[in-house]
């Protein structure tokens, strides 16, 4: 795969580096020299004219890569100035550190020192990348909260990582888990070979700033890494400051891999069903139904209890409906096997879905589960034994704590258990992962950092923290029914999944401020077209 389109944990990047080098074709030193020529030349790029700039070596190779920056810059006319530790690095960095001392000083790297040095157009945070494990403590900690004011972001560029960041989560570690008050807020953060969990995840995307992915020359080797499960990527990488993002990543391209044959009939594009509640419930069901028939499936049917069909007379036309008042229901209408895709939830009524929940499982028709739906999953545990990995689960935080609370506990703590602190801190991508697993379904994890897991460890990460105006009543129901509109095209449940994930944030990025859950399905032919989809 391409640079950029998967996702490595902090461990799965190691193992790529140790085999590059261990193949005797690329040194360590080699790798160092191209990651600090690549920030280089992206400071240079944001930059054209020389200018001031103080480097910050940390202690290990992250701080190797800053002695290339510096050397760099210097030869390109920029006035350096580095603050290092004076300690003895591994061998790379070490020789990075001795050919910048054959140019200029190391200054300790001290808040004092960082304070009273001249001012300078940029700093370079290279104190920790990847070999983070522990919270900053000490004199670090007092720089990168100096780091932290505000005046030093728009000319902060992050090596990596903002130091203190831990890459497998999205958490800074030192801080309360969930917040990253005074953490260095990088303008431009340069990253090696694939992002990581923690860049997309939490405060990453926050404290990053844009993200910049270099290819070191690295792809031969992650693609010959058998082993450990690797992150489908669904990342569009985005500057805070102008929503910037990505053009459509190959794995949402080979989404669709199964969607319409030229012969096909609507039958087969797949024919959905929404079930929806009582009287008074019917809007959200509808925005799921809405968005299952502009996902493309070919047939939508609508089923209210039958007290309530005639608030459903409204458009759209292309909408079917069909009364449905109880299990027996249910089971009668699933014997037409051409229903290959179901949602049940939203505006559903607890009480209703626990009554058809059995049946639906029973079927083992694929289905999205959402809202009411994981209610009454959680106040009936016993349903959960039904559940099958054709079933996508779409909790938010709260559902998903009521759905998996030991998990979701996990999740949280960390805040004033110092231990816990410890890097990799349990991440939202662990969390659903072990929600998958337990549950042996799909598990859609919704936030600005979307994740979606499957019960094998397959994961994909969406990272929208450039859509807050996506967070808005009901556009949780359009998403249930793009997965709903997918699965019944007969796509496979996670590549469903993270395609509608996609396809929700993309339509939401082309809305923009202002958009109503109702804009969503509309926005979705453009998106579509403009993908190529
Ligand atoms: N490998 C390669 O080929 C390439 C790697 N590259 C670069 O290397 C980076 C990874 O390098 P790395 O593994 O040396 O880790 P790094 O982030 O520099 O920190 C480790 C040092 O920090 C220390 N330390 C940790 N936490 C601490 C704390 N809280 N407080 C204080 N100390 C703490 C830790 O000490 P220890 O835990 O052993 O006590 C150790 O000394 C990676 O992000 C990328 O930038 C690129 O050049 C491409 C090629
Ligand atoms: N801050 C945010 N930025 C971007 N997207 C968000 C944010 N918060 C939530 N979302 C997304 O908005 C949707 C909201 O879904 P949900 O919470 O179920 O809302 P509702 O129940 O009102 O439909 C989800 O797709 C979620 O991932
Ligand atoms: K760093």
């Amino acid at each position: 795969m391409p640079i950029g389109t998967e996702i490595l944990t902090t461990a799965q990047m190691r193992a790529t580096e140790s085999a590059a080098m261990a193949s005797g074709r690329v040194s360590g030193a080699a790798l160092m020299e191209r990651a600090g020529r690549a920030v280089a030349g992206q400071i240079r790029l944001r930059w054209p004219r020389p200018g001031r700039v103080t480097v910050l070596c940390g202690p290990g190779n992250n701080g190797g890569d800053g002695y290339v920056i510096a050397r760099r810059l210097h030869q390109a006319g920029w006035r350096v100035r580095v603050l290092g530790l004076d300690n003895a690095p591994g061998p790379d960095a070490e020789a990075m550190r001795r050919q910048w001392l054959a140019i200029g000083p190391i200054l300790p790297l001290t808040e004092q020192a960082l304070r009273d040095g001249p001012d300078s157009d940029v700093h370079v945070d290279a104190i920790f990348g990847t070999g983070l494990t522990r919270p900053p403590e000490g004199e670090i900690a007092t720089i990168l909260r100096h780091l932290g004011d505000s005046r030093f972001r728009d000319g902060l560029v992050a090596v990596d990582c903002p130091s203190g960041l831990c890459m497998d989560s999205g958490a800074m570690l030192g801080w309360p888990r969930g917040t990253a008050e005074h953490a260095p807020a990088a303008r431009l953060t340069v990253a090696f070979d694939s992002p990581k969990p923690g860049h997309l995840l939490e405060q990453g995307p926050i404290l990053c700033g844009q993200l910049v992915i270099a290819d070191i020359g690295l792809r031969e080797w992650r693609e010959g890494q058998g082993a450990g499960i690797r992150l489908g990527c669904l990342w569009p990488a985005f500057d805070i400051a102008d929503g910037r993002c990505q053009p459509v990543p190959a794995v949402v391209r080979a989404g669709l891999d199964k969607g319409r044959t030229r012969h096909g009939h609507k039958f087969s594009h797949g024919h959905a069903l929404v079930i929806a509640g009582g009287p008074g419930r019917g809007g959200a069901a509808r925005l799921s139904a809405r968005a299952a028939l502009r996902a493309g499936a070919g047939l939508v049917t609508l089923c209210p209890p039958d007290a309530a069909m005639a608030e459903h007379a409204q458009p759209p036309d292309a909408l079917m409906r069909r009364p449905m008042d109880g299990a027996e229901d249910l089971t009668a209408l699933l014997t037409d096997r051409r229903i290959s895709g179901l949602c049940l939830g939203p505006g559903c009524g607890i009480d209703r879905a626990a009554v058809l929940l059995p049946a639906l499982l029973a079927s083992r028709r694929p289905c999205v589960l959402d809202a009411d739906a994981l209610t009454a999953l959680a106040t009936h545990p016993a349903l959960a034994g039904a559940l099958h990995e054709a079933c996508v689960l779409t909790p938010h935080a709260g559902e998903f704590g009521r759905l998996f609370p030991d998990i979701a506990e996990r999740l949280q703590s960390g805040s004033d258990d110092p231990a816990a602190m410890r890097g990799p801190a349990f991440s939202r991508l662990d969390a659903a992962r072990e929600a998958a697993a337990r549950a042996g379904a799909i598990v859609l994890l919704k936030g600005p950092d979307t994740v979606i897991a499957a019960p094998d460890g397959r994961a994909m990460i969406h990272s929208a923290f450039d859509l807050p105006w996506l967070a808005t009543a009901g556009a949780g129901d359009v998403l249930a029914g793009l997965v709903a509109g997918l699965l019944a095209r007969g796509l496979p449940a996670l590549r469903a999944t993270g395609l509608a994930t996609w396809l929700h944030g993309q339509a939401a990025r082309r809305l923009g401020p202002g958009l109503t859950a109702d804009d969503l399905p509309e926005a979705l032919p453009a998106v579509l077209r403009q993908s190529g989809l």
